[in-house]
């Protein structure tokens, strides 16, 4: 069977899934053979012929730290060998035994070209102890170009924790087997560098989380109208310049019709945009396909009323800013829901649904997703979807430059017109995730959020079948 590479296994799926692979035949040092002879040939092609200087800890990163350095000594590269600690495992200690060259003590101060740090990966338990830190750091400043072997040292793989304050950056991380969640989870993801997986043959985990992959968007059909292509009604609010922006990015993702609803036409409506200004009494006409509700909706009881008035239009919805500070676990419907909280409106979410705010981010994002029966787009720097039914889907790392105001609009317009489309509200999310961190890549730098809403049919065309 082919390998998963889109999976994200925390520790424990991990090493079950390395069990498997045991059991099925395949020795755990072989495993080890390959992990370490594909990191040793990354840290060749990088070096370029600059020499490389490993650093081993105990366990079996160490273990691939000594395959890798035999594997770049049979290609001629100079190596260092450093031995932090001795090997504990059999698969590590026998790959030392494998390795012909000089291991030197802790104390070596080796520079130049490559450093290789194989310290610690999945198995770190807590933090580096001094000594470890000061070699690590010391050695990472010494030389050029720095490559983690699975996990920089110093980081927990479940969590994305920076265990030791004033860790190296590294330039790669070469993650082994399958990605762990620290490899897209801040702190962490930031230090690692440009990231590279290694295929060790880890089979596919049932229910693990999975990397955003690039959806697939038809064109509409020979006979679409449209209607047929979703009629998408954007609730204005208190502040209905927020309400603008997501409508505008809502055209260009999809939607046939996009209007929005406002008791008075406001200012600065674009011609192509339908203002319906008999407002909420809209939401009868049976062809609105999909609601966006909370941009710039204000929390005022006027704003309560109109969320409801959303919610119990009973038809797919997209539940986004101050409308996440409204909702209720009473809050009246049974349609799909998106909610797109960043992490102060989680708080409020947590708080409402009387959620614990404690744990991982894909965890406190899945607990609200079953408590409120809704698809969670949890936002930031590290954004993930949660789905009732339990799927985690992890967002790979957007430009830093979507932290402009506005960019949420943005998102919740993207996801209403998927949703407008065709009414699923986990692939909506997918959808309009990825076409806001490809909007984002296409704005370049410093770029306003109405530039990121006229970028979105850019975005599409990308994704278009
Ligand atoms: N298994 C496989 O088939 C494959 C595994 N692979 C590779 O294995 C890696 C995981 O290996 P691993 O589980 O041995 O963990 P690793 O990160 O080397 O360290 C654990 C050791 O460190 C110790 N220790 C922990 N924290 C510490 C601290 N702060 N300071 C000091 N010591 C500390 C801990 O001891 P203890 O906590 O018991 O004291 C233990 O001795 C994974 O990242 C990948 O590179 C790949 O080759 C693919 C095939
Ligand atoms: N540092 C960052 N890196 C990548 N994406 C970011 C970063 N900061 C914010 N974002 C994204 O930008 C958007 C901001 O949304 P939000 O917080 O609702 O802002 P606003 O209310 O101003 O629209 C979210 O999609 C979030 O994931
Ligand atoms: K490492």
């Amino acid at each position: 069977m082919p390998a998963d590479l889109t999976q994200v296994l925390d520790v424990a799926a991990m090493r079950a899934a390395e069990a498997a692979l045991i059991v099925g035949g395949t020795p755990a040092q072989e495993l080890m053979e390959t992990a370490g002879r594909a990191l040793g040939e990354w840290a060749r092609r990088l070096g370029a012929g600059r020499p490389v200087t490993v650093l081993c800890g105990p366990g079996n990163n160490g273990g691939d730290g000594y395959v890798a350095a035999r594997h770049l000594s049979e290609h001629g590269v100079p190596v260092t060998v450093i031995a932090a600690r001795a090997p504990t495992t059999p698969e590590a200690m026998t790959a030392r035994a494998l390795y012909a060259g000089a291991v030197q003590e802790p104390e070596v101060m080796a520079s130049g070209g490559v450093l290789l740090d194989c310290l610690f990966g999945s198995g770190l338990s807590r933090p580096l102890p001094d000594d470890l830190f000061a070699l690590l750091t010391g050695l990472a400043d010494r030389h050029a170009l720095r490559i983690a072997a699975d996990l920089p040292s110093g980081i927990e793989a479940n969590s994305g924790a920076v265990l030791n304050p004033g860790l190296p950056m590294f330039d790669v991380t070469v993650a082994l087997g399958a990605w762990k969640h620290a490899h897209y989870a801040m702190p962490a993801a930031p230090l690692m560098g440009a990231l590279r997986l290694v295929d060790i043959g880890v089979q596919a985990v049932p229910g693990a989380a999975r990397i955003l992959a690039k959806p697939r968007i038809a064109s509409p059909a020979a006979d679409a109208h449209k209607y047929r292509r979703g009629l998408l009604a954007v609730l204005a609010g208190a502040m209905p310049g927020a309400a603008l922006l997501s409508a505008e990015a809502a055209q260009r993702a999809g939607a046939g019709y996009v209007k929005l609803l406002a008791s008075t036409r406001p200012e600065g409506v674009a011609p192509s945009l339908v203002c319906d200004v008999t407002d909420l009494a809209a939401l009868a006409d049976p062809r609105v396909a999909a609601i966006l509700v909370g941009p710039g909706l204000g929390r005022s009881t006027e704003a309560v009323g109109r969320l409801n008035a959303a919610l119990v239009a009973d038809r797919p919805v997209v539940i986004d800013a101050d409308a996440l500070t409204l909702l209720k676990p009473e809050s009246p419907g049974t349609a799909p829901r998106v909610l797109t909280p960043h992490q102060g409106e989680m708080a409020a979410l947590e708080a409402a649904f009387g959620l614990s705010a404690i744990g991982p981010r894909r965890a406190r994002a899945l607990a609200l997703a079953v408590a409120a029966r809704a698809v969670v787009l949890l936002k930031g720097p590290d954004s993930l979807i949660a789905s009732p039914d339990g799927y985690v889907t992890i967002g790979p790392r957007a430009s830093t430059w979507l932290s402009v105001a506005g960019s949420g609009d943005v998102l919740a317009g993207m996801i209403a017109s998927r949703l407008a489309v065709h009414g699923d509200a986990h692939r909506a999310a997918q959808e309009g995730l990825w076409l806001h961190g490809e909007a984002a890549r296409r704005c370049g730098p410093a770029f306003t959020a109405g530039d990121l809403a006229a970028a979105t049919g850019y975005a599409l065309s990308a994704a278009l079948l």
